[in-house]
């Protein structure tokens, strides 16, 4: 086969550098803002693309929502040959000092993705390459965009059932945002030796859910995702530049 099983992304080729997003269509956004862009792969809800940002060659895939699904697309950009990733998501705050449409780095992430337990033991940490905690940092000052950095909550459930979660503990613990797919990232980044960062727009307080209803599509949102495009591509950009220097 020419092409991985799941995502369909062709086995040689491809740069070494990418952006992974959960939205298909945010994958398609950042696509057009490429230059010589095009669709290499589509696949479930695996989209790819390839194109140049200030001259660097660049990979853009979606992920969709969730560990286990985006596990799958990180092994299979793996085994293409994909060495940096960098993912541009959307997250809740846990703090009121973190505002709709801030942006978070995320230094860390509690591994409560419902993927990795099954992959190595729950000690083993995730941890973002500080490289591109560092990158990342740089552009969003570069951008004029508010940012903070700190650990995340990646959490396998959307939605809250009937168990209680343990948000005042975490929350309490300084953990500062909450998504769904950073600590699979980080893990399987750190298990294969290559490097991982991770910075998501703030979309919404998670603990005041009845003060603020999640909806990822108001202006303060959209807008600042489209800031933030921009500040993810700067960063793969500049790690792709100093790619060669010394760890
Ligand atoms: O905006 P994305 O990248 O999809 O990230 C967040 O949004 C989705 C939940 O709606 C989850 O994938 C979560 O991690
Ligand atoms: O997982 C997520 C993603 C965005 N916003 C949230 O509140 N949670």
């Amino acid at each position: 086969m020419t092409v991985l099983p799941i995502t369909k992304i062709p086995r040689t080729g491809l740069p070494a550098h990418a952006l992974v997003v959960g939205d298909p269509e945010r994958a398609a956004r950042i696509a057009a803002v490429l230059d010589g862009s095009h669709e290499v792969a589509r696949n479930r809800e695996y989209h790819t693309y390839t194109g140049t940002w200030q001259g660097v060659p660049v990979v853009v895939s979606s992920h969709g929502v969730g560990g286990p699904g985006a596990v799958c697309l990180f092994d299979e950009l793996a085994e293409a040959g994909v060495t940096t990733l960098l993912r541009l998501g959307t997250a809740g705050a846990l703090t009121a000092a973190i505002s709709d449409g801030d942006l978070v780095i995320a230094e860390a992430a509690v591994r409560d993705d419902g993927v990795t337990h099954q992959l190595v033991p729950p000690e083993y940490p995730a941890v973002a390459a500080p490289e591109a905690v560092l990158a990342l940092r740089d552009a969003a000052a570069a951008h004029g965009a508010p940012a903070h950095r700190g650990l995340v909550w990646t959490r396998a459930a959307f939605a809250p059932g009937v168990l209680r979660l343990p948000m005042e503990e975490y929350v309490r613990a300084r953990v500062i945002a909450i998504e769904m797919e950073l600590s699979a990232l980080y893990v399987h980044a750190s298990m294969r030796g290559l490097r991982a960062g991770g910075v998501v727009v703030i979309d919404g307080n998670a603990v005041d859910e009845h003060d603020t209803p999640y909806d990822p599509h108001r202006t303060v949102v959209t807008e600042a995702v489209e800031r933030a495009v921009r500040v993810a591509l700067d960063a793969l950009t500049a790690l792709a530049v100093r790619a060669g220097e010394p760890a």
